[in-house]
């Protein structure tokens, strides 16, 4: 209820409106909504502006009202005054001729009692009301402009730090029951019937409710998320509930800054609201802008200061000391902290600790070989960065460098030719002004390294690895070739060209750039990357296992045991390789040669295609062979066999730390 108190500029009677108002806006009279009645009753006083007052005997305003009222008027738009009961009380006034709400010159606050007996009467100038609604509005502020967009950035710009779980975990908690605790406190401070409600409160009781209750369930939904991040290996179900989780975190932001704006709009405070509200809309925008184009890169800054580690060293920390460690291209990165944060669940990054994940990253190969190759985002590369903690070297001696200023992230080679080893596999050779291939004795450190090739494609960087090899394919064949069986369909290596084996893909967008290359056109490359066969020297009993063109790093091995025929070496091969097709299978005749002149001691060659693993019980064959206890297992091919050959293996009594997976 309002009692407006209406006076004029000299000693004149004075007149009093019963009105009602939900917030701070200009309140009507009871009469013009709806049921509402005229209450106050038997007015008297006066208004004397110049009163002097005894007591400091000077000349001051006085209002003198008296009216009468019943405690519960029957009008809904009256609260019900309870006797000896303190009811909070605001007063505004000022001092002119002019009739009106906007031009208070001074207003306060109290606390009245209206008591039974004059013993009982108290007045304070204090309003428990308004004290406990301004406690709201700081803590909703404090909770939904500071702490939840905090918290959001954290889960969003900061998932490779150590502590943002902790930090948005416990920021929403205290979000989560702040926002219960002062909802529920300013209900019961300030409960109205919602017929008395005018618009923006009513829009803002309710829009309260529906975010106190959807964070209660948000919160359940994030611990819900974490739990399948953690344990599930089903992606389906991880990336649905994170992706709800994430929708209804950023809703909820919203409804919470709208109910924010309809707050500070009650209290009158509009341009306190709308000031906070800029600056962290403005900070939330630079931070996203910052992410999706990175302006301000401080990873790739702070790549320069990487120490260096060999992929040997990497390796050795994930034996020995269990370090969670992946490489991406020369990256060595710790995603110890980060597999319970990715987005696609913990399980993809703990089945490939100590594998290179360029081919996740650039999307071409999936987990498991089970879901469509997925292409990162630019924010998932600078992640890669944020994780590294070392920087691989390139493998010295292995480009001989021509021009010292080039350099082995971006170069440039022109195609020599194209062979096509079969219907549709092709040896493309590469030359280049600044680089040459090692032409020493190879080392057995080079052997199974990777290329990067990037090509623009319909204005999209698209990147894919291919294998390189050493080998002279057509000297070798030759020289096997003594009784002319062979197909003799091997091209010559030119002196420091690099060599790649590629299968062409109807829909396969760099195999269809590839196979489009004429002699001169220019191939982008970045390498030689990857750990590779990591083996140390020519010697101990390996296991290899090739899928398609994962045949490729082999090559160099059987030719190492080619070459060193002569000479004692204890390096011994069992290689088993797999084709779709008998179309598909290339440079099988040079290997199967090799092996029957080597002896299967020195290299066994078993090649199947497609049917054939069936027939001869290939799972129950490679447990056999883990349980030979190798010294290490090499697999080679799409992650889906790279996959199955993994779990057969472990199944056989393999360690995993004895299989290398590429
Ligand atoms: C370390 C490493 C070394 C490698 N070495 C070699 C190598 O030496 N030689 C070699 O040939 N390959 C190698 N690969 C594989 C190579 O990187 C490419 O994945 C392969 O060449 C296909 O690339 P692409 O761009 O032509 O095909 P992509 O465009 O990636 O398509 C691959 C296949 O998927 C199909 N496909 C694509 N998109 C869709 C879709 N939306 N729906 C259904 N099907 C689709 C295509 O038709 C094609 O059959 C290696 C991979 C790795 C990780």
């Amino acid at each position: 209820m309002y009692v407006a108190i209406g006076g004029g500029d000299t000693v004149s009677p004075i007149f009093l409106i019963d009105l009602w108002s939900e917030n701070h806006d200009e309140p009507s009279e009871d009469t013009d909504y709806w049921s509402g009645t005229e209450d106050v009753i038997d007015v008297t006083g006066y208004y004397d502006p110049s009163y002097l007052d005894p007591a400091t005997g000077e000349t001051t305003t006085f209002i003198n009202a008296t009216f009468s009222r019943l405690l519960n008027t029957g009008d809904i738009w009256d609260t019900i005054i309870e006797a000896d009961k303190h009811i909070d009380i605001n007063w505004g006034y000022k001092k002119g001729k002019k009739f009106g709400f906007d031009e208070h010159d001074s207003y306060s606050q109290g606390r009245i009692k209206f008591a039974r007996s004059a013993d009982n009467e108290s007045f304070s100038k204090e309003d428990s009301k308004y004290f406990g609604l301004a406690i709201h509005l700081v803590l909703m502020t404090i909770f939904w402009t500071i702490m939840a967009p905090i918290a959001i950035m954290v889960a969003r710009y900061g998932k490779h730090l150590k502590c943002w779980y902790w930090c948005h975990l416990i920021s929403f908690a205290i979000v989560i029951i702040g926002t219960i605790i002062s909802v529920s406190y300013a209900y019961q401070i300030h409960h109205t019937p919602t017929v008395q409600t005018t618009k923006k409160p009513r829009y803002h009781s309710r829009l309260g409710f529906i975010i106190t209750c959807l964070i209660l369930g948000q919160g359940f939904i994030g611990l819900i998320c974490k739990f399948l991040q953690t344990k599930s290996s089903v992606f389906s179900i991880i990336s649905q509930v994170r992706r709800a989780h994430k929708a209804i975190g950023y809703g909820l932001l919203i409804l919470a800054l709208m109910n924010n704006t309809y707050g500070f709009a009650i209290m009158s405070m509009e341009i306190v609201h709308d000031i906070m509200l800029a600056i962290c809309l403005a900070i939330m925008f630079l931070f996203e802008l910052r992410h999706q184009l990175s302006f301000w890169k401080p990873g790739f800054l702070c790549l320069k200061k990487l120490p260096e580690m060999s992929h040997q060293e990497a390796m050795e920390m994930i034996e020995k000391e269990g370090a969670k460690l992946m490489f991406c291209d020369e990256l060595v990165m710790n995603i110890g902290p980060f597999i319970t944060s990715h987005p696609g669940g913990g399980y993809m990054l703990r089945d490939t600790i100590g594998e290179d994940a360029g081919k996740y990253m650039v999307g071409c190969s999936s987990i498991n070989g089970e879901l469509m190759p997925y292409a990162h985002s630019r924010p998932a590369f600078d992640y890669t960065k944020k994780l590294a903690i070392a920087k691989v070297p390139y493998p010295e001696g292995y480009l001989e460098k021509l021009d010292e200023s080039e350099t082995n992230n971006l170069m440039h080679w022109a195609v020599s030719f194209q062979h096509a080893l079969n219907e549709t596999t092709r040896l493309i050779s590469l030359s280049s002004p600044h680089f040459r291939l090692s032409q020493e004795q190879l080392q057995p450190s080079y052997i199974g390294k990777h290329f990067k090739v990037t090509a623009k494609i319909g204005g999209t960087a698209i990147s894919r690895y291919y294998s390189a090899f050493f080998a002279d394919l057509h000297s070798w064949a030759q020289e096997l070739d003594n009784s002319g069986k062979l197909s003799n369909n091997y091209p010559a290596c030119s002196e420091g060209n690099l060599q790649l084996i590629y299968r062409v893909y109807g829909l396969g967008k760099i195999t269809q750039y590839l196979s489009n290359l004429s002699a001169e056109n220019i191939v982008e490359l970045k390498g030689p990357l990857g750990p590779g066969l990591l083996l140390n020297n020519y010697s101990g009993n390996y296991l290899g296992f090739a899928g398609g063109t994962g045949i490729i790093p082999f090559l160099d091995v059987v030719h190492y045991l080619w070459l060193s025929k002569d000479n004692p070496s204890s390096l011994k091969l069992t290689l088993f390789a797999s084709f779709r097709t008998v179309e598909d299978a290339f440079c099988i005749d040079l290997l199967e040669e090799t092996s029957r002149i080597l002896g299967e001691d020195k290299f066994k060659f078993v090649v199947m295609v497609d049917k054939q693993a069936k027939d001869m019980n290939f799972p129950e064959i490679i447990k056999k062979y883990a349980g030979s206890n190798p010294d290490r297992a090499w697999v080679c091919g799409p992650s889906g066999y790279n996959n199955f050959i993994k779990s057969l293996l472990i199944e056989g009594g393999l360690g995993r730390k004895k299989i290398i997976v590429m």
